[in-house]
């Protein structure tokens, strides 16, 4: 008999209202036992809530019934809306595990069932895991694509244009005494395969730009020492993050400040100024400075003389600093006063543009490592699919077939157990 979950689904006590979710056959009953009547499905009734075992009355709230299959996670679900204290809250989470077949949801819980019970396949779980963790606007709308079946979708039509190809080559092998029916489907097959490698390759090809968004973009501000890059940061920032000095070689360890610019999760990197120095500390400092400014997706080079950046940061933004003293700013280059703010909101304008182009306005199908992985099996064995096989058609069935496999992964049809295990364990309990 499965048991039944329960958990504190809403934030972080105390609160205006907790929502407590209860799933699984005994929800109904469970409700019963603690009010006393169960509301028709999916209508909210206000009504005092008790203690079974004592009858003591515990808090009044909102008791919502969702009757399975109907139901978030596929099984009955009940909601409780208690007032959000924590003596409340504890007191009724008390008298559910007192009652049988009841106990308290792990992480991701109910999510599991709710992709057991075939209401999520994979790639919605973690569309709902990233828009639970979404900070950004852009992080909310592709997560909530996701969620909502973007790419399942997709997969989805893939899958059924590989198996119609399929199907013809498998004809074709069928027809293979008769040379020019078995030659012309195997050509519509082939031609078939050739629009959906172009499609899949379009999907890959936008990608990056999808785990750039879900992971958020870097921006690294690197220069010369005393250029003027901590103080731009804690102007950014609007706080006083990193420490500002006259001391050429203050900052050593690199600092992450999160921001958002243009609805992009961006995350901007302090870095030590960069010099050949004996100093060894320094010296690690500025190493890991050049490290972090080579992978960031935008690099700000800021100096106060308008020197070139080193060839290894050739593509950055040239930010010439301290305009407040000498304002003549070179050609190409932004000129901006940490220190007064002159010139910043054209900065930020730039980045706000950066971001953009990089984050794109429409949401991409593809934004986890996981899925570009078995996407790119997927492309991989449509590639293979489409080669010359001198007649032994069946050897492209089978490649076919792979490519089919490595879609089924993707959305988990197959082969989901060990990527559900590391996915639930980063959901929140009551999730
Ligand atoms: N006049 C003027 N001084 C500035 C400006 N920005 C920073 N400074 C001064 O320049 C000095 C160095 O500033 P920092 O922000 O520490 O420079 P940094 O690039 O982080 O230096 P390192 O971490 O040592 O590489 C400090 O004395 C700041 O007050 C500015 O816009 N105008
Ligand atoms: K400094
Ligand atoms: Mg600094």
């Amino acid at each position: 008999m499965t048991d039944t979950l329960f958990a504190l689904s809403s934030g972080r006590l105390p609160a205006g209202v907790a929502v407590l979710r209860i799933s699984g056959p005994e929800a109904a009953a469970a409700v019963l036992a603690l009010c006393g009547v169960l509301p028709p499905p999916r209508v909210a009734r206000y009504g005092a809530l008790s203690d079974p075992r004592t009858g003591e009355t515990l808090d009044r709230g909102l008791i919502l019934f969702f009757p399975g299959p109907a139901s978030a996670t596929g099984e009955d679900v009940a909601e409780l809306h208690l007032h959000g204290g924590r003596a409340v809250v504890a007191a009724v989470l008390r008298a559910l595990s007192a009652l049988p077949g009841l106990r308290p949801a792990e992480a991701g819980e109910f999510t599991r069932r709710a992709h057991a019970n075939g209401k999520l396949d994979l790639a919605e779980v973690e569309g709902l895991a990233d828009l639970v963790a979404a900070e950004s606007e852009a992080q909310r709308k592709q997560a909530l694509a996701l969620a909502s079946g973007a790419l399942s979708r997709r997969v989805e039509e893939w899958r059924v244009g590989l198996v119609s190809a399929l199907a013809l080559i498998e004809a074709g092998i069928d027809f293979s005494d008769e040379s020019d029916v078995s030659g012309e489907v195997t050509m519509d097959a082939v031609a078939r395969l050739a629009r959906l490698k172009e499609e899949l390759l379009a999907a890959l090809t936008d990608a990056a730009r999808g785990e750039r968004v879900r992971d958020g973009l870097v921006v690294a501000i690197s220069g010369p020492p005393n250029a003027g890059k901590s103080t731009l940061l804690n102007r950014l920032a609007g706080r006083e993050a990193a420490i500002v000095s006259a001391l050429p070689g203050t900052t050593r360890d690199v600092l992450e400040v999160h921001l958002e610019l243009a609805g992009q999760a961006v995350t901007l990197l302090d870095t030590a100024g960069l010099r050949e120095t004996s100093d060894l500390v320094e010296a690690e400092g500025v190493r890991r400075a050049l490290a972090r400014a080579e992978g960031a997706d935008v690099v700000l080079w800021l100096c106060d003389t308008g020197s070139q950046p080193p060839p290894a940061l050739a593509h950055a933004v040239k930010v010439r600093t301290k305009i407040d003293r000498d304002a003549a700013i070179p050609l190409g280059w932004i000129g901006i006063s940490a220190a007064s703010g002159a010139g910043v909101d054209t900065l930020v304008s730039r980045l706000e543009q950066e971001a953009d182009r990089l984050g794109g306005r429409e949401p991409a199908l593809i934004t986890r490592e996981r899925q570009r992985r078995a996407l790119e099996v997927a492309t991989l064995h449509l590639e293979r699919a489409l080669g010359d096989f001198g007649g032994h058609e069946e050897l492209r069935a089978e490649d076919v077939r792979l490519a089919v496999r490595a879609l089924d992964q993707l959305i988990g049809r197959v082969d989901v157990e060990d990527v559900l295990d590391a996915l639930f364990s980063t959901f929140c309990i009551g999730k």
